[in-house]
């Protein structure tokens, strides 16, 4: 989200300014505001005399004839006023009612809205009860009796608009900000001792600010109009003085005549109004991280892999009687940053055989995760496949479109995330979840598919199923709604599992206890397992392979009591040294210098080369291929083979 703190600062207004020329239509809409920006401010001074000088003589002269100046290009009224004059003259006195009063009312709404949302009780529903008053008046009645009893004026008038708006920004601020008050980052925020303001300030109005940009925007247009049903009741803005939509209002009576009187500042607030709520769009989306890559991705939904897939030396072969169930083969995913993409996994190849677990090994931000979500085609949208295949038992994934990739993947390969809380759906029973891959793959009726969720939850180890069945996941335990994720994940007998992360958040007891569900489930239902950890321990307990990534790739890869009883990669090396272990009791933990590098700056050559003890200069010019060091086993290391013979 865009920091308010920061939003003044050059470097920041410079990175806007260069989002803003890279969208076309954003750049439009910000020209036409500053053009009409500048007839607001030049129009007065230049064509005000012109705009108000009557030529009865020469009423209604039709646009388009440059024999009278170019004052009267677009044409003149029914008092022979040139429309063009008129037009540049209105745009200053509808831009000082509409803007002063949409910035009134957006910035007391807004502030007193976020107040409101972020304390809660009294004075949020106090708040709520003012703005039901205030909305109850159409606001354009409000505005009536008040310019009556009042002299009608620019002023009273921008007054007007702006207190019958206030409830709009507020509700829509008060909204967000209850919705923000519950969560962990406040809390968070007020046991550091962040004052209610500043709360607001840093936490609050960063997320709320593009929302009620875009109702400002839309807003408006609402107060434009509104200031030209005004004026025409003669309560708004009054002659000799003009507004776009006075001009709209006068126009209006002779429609049939000279539609031009009406149409060209009709055609005005159009444009202006559009172009503001392009540009508060774009605002949007810009402070917004996410959204804004999500939305230049929309264009490129369903895109096929550019990169041509190479064969990759990864995995433990597929030569056995037990062929591999999951190949993946170069696979690569690069993500989309405001500086343009990123590759997150760089080339990773692995296999995994019915029965068998592959640990996906690795530090934090190596690509795990973003690896298995592009396997099971669950990548968030900013992330894109570059290139590679992903074989289903000898399926290319990437080559079918969506639906088909869905039919064949959805039963056959499931997920198992860490957070199982973000996971199950809060609004859903337990029960109702575990039934829904029964009635939507096997067509089975609610009460069989139920009976089979019941069974599931039996299975997976939750007492009382039963009845527990209709309770809610916030009622389970991390550890139950962790066994009821993988229950979920197990019900059609999948024939790959990918467990990521899954007992992270749960203390070591637990966590043995699901490790220990998922071994039995493997072995039940002959599934092929690919566990991603950064835990040594587990991987070493419950793994029969390991594939140990590093900066996107994989950098060594074979049966796991021989990848750590003897690494053949120093980062491979690097990681079982800084575990502690029974013969280092008493000795210092050696931790691998540095940390992994930013996959916007991966080094050239060989990734790890600026952590590793054993660099030359080779590894500075030539990226390590993943080459077999020994039966099953393989590393990208220019001395993996040295390693392997020490
Ligand atoms: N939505 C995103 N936008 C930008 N970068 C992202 C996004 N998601 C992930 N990344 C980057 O992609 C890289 C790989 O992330 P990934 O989640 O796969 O790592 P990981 O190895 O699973 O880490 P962890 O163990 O902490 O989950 C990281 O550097 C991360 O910063």
């Amino acid at each position: 989200m865009l920091d308010t703190s920061e939003a003044g600062h050059p470097a920041v207004r410079r990175r806007w300014f260069a989002l803003l020329l890279r969208d076309r239509f954003a750049c439009a809409a910000a020209l036409v505001l500053v053009l009409v920006a500048l007839c607001a401010v030049l129009g007065p001074l230049l064509a005000a005399d012109l705009a108000t000088r009557q030529n009865l003589r020469d009423p209604d002269r039709p646009p388009f004839r440059l024999d009278h100046g170019w004052a009267f290009v677009l044409g003149s009224d029914s008092l022979g006023r040139p429309v063009a004059a008129r037009l540049l003259t209105a745009a200053g006195t509808t831009l000082a009612v509409a803007v002063p009063a949409v910035l009134c009312s957006l910035a007391v709404g807004s502030v007193w809205g976020m107040w409101a949302g972020y304390h809660g009780g009294r004075r949020e529903s106090v708040s709520l009860r003012v703005a039901d008053v205030i909305l109850s008046f159409p606001s354009l009645l409000l505005a009536v009796v008040v310019l009556y009893v009042f002299s009608p004026s620019a002023a009273s008038l921008v007054l007007v608009l702006a207190v019958a708006r206030i409830p709009v920004y507020l509700r829509t601020a008060r909204a967000e900000a209850a919705e923000l008050r519950g969560r962990l980052f406040m809390d968070a925020a007020r046991t550091f001792g962040t004052g209610s303001w500043a709360a607001v300030r840093r936490h609050v109005a960063p997320s709320v600010l593009p929302t009620l940009l875009t109702v400002a925007a839309l807003d408006f247009c609402f107060v434009m109009l509104a200031e030209s049903s005004l004026s025409f009741l003669g309560i708004g803005i009054q002659p000799p003085d003009v507004s776009w939509g006075l001009m709209v209002a006068q126009g209006r009576q002779e429609l049939q005549s000279a539609w031009w009187i009406a149409f060209f500042p009709g055609l005005a607030i159009v444009v202006t109004t559009v172009s503001a709520t392009v540009l508060a769009s774009w605002a949007r989306l810009t402070a917004d991280p996410g959204q804004r890559w999500r939305e230049a991705l929309g264009r490129n939904a369903g895109r096929r892999p550019r990169r041509e897939p190479a064969r990759s030396a990864a995995g433990g072969g597929t030569g056995s009687s037990n062929p591999a169930v999951l190949a993946v083969e170069d696979l690569s995913v690069d993500v989309h940053t405001p500086a343009g993409p990123v590759p997150v996994v760089r080339g990773v190849g692995f296999t995994v055989r019915s029965g068998e677990t592959l640990a996906l090994l690795g530090e934090s931000g190596c690509g795990k995760s973003m690896t298995a979500h592009a396997v099971a085609g669950l990548l968030d949208p900013v992330a894109e496949v570059t290139g590679g295949r992903v074989r289903l038992d000898g399926v290319d994934l990437l080559g079918l479109d969506p639906r088909a990739r869905r039919r064949l993947a959805g039963p056959q390969l499931a997920l198992v995330f860490q957070d199982a809380l973000s996971a199950l759906n809060p609004v859903l029973t337990v029960g109702t979840q575990l039934a829904e891959p029964f009635r939507i793959h096997e067509g089975m009726s609610r009460r069989a598919a139920r009976d089979r969720a019941v069974e599931l939850m039996e299975r997976v180890g939750i007492p009382e199923a039963r009845s527990r069945a209709d309770a809610y996941p916030h009622q389970f335990s991390g550890g139950m709604r962790q066994r009821l994720l993988i229950a979920t994940a197990v019900a059609l007998r999948p024939k790959v599992l990918i467990a990521d992360e899954p007992t992270t958040a749960l203390d070591v007891t637990v966590q043995a206890q699901i490790m220990d569900l998922l071994a039995e489930l493997r072995g039940e239902q002959r599934t092929a397992l690919v566990l991603i950890t950064h835990d040594l321990g587990l991987a070493a307990e419950h793994a029969d392979r390991v594939a140990v990534m590093y900066a996107g790739a994989v950098v060594e890869t074979g049966p796991v009591a021989e990848v750590f009883a003897r690494p053949h990669h120093p980062y491979t090396r690097g990681l079982l040294e800084s575990v502690p272990a029974e013969q280092h009791r008493g000795a210092r933990l050696r931790s691998i210098p540095g940390g992994p590098p930013d996959p916007g700056a991966v080094p050239a050559g060989c990734a790890f080369r600026t952590r590793c003890p054993l660099a030359r200069e080779r590894c500075a010019t030539h990226r390590p291929a993943l080459t077999g060091t020994g039966a099953g086993r393989a590393a990208a290391c220019h001395f993996g083979k040295e390693l392997a013979d020490a």
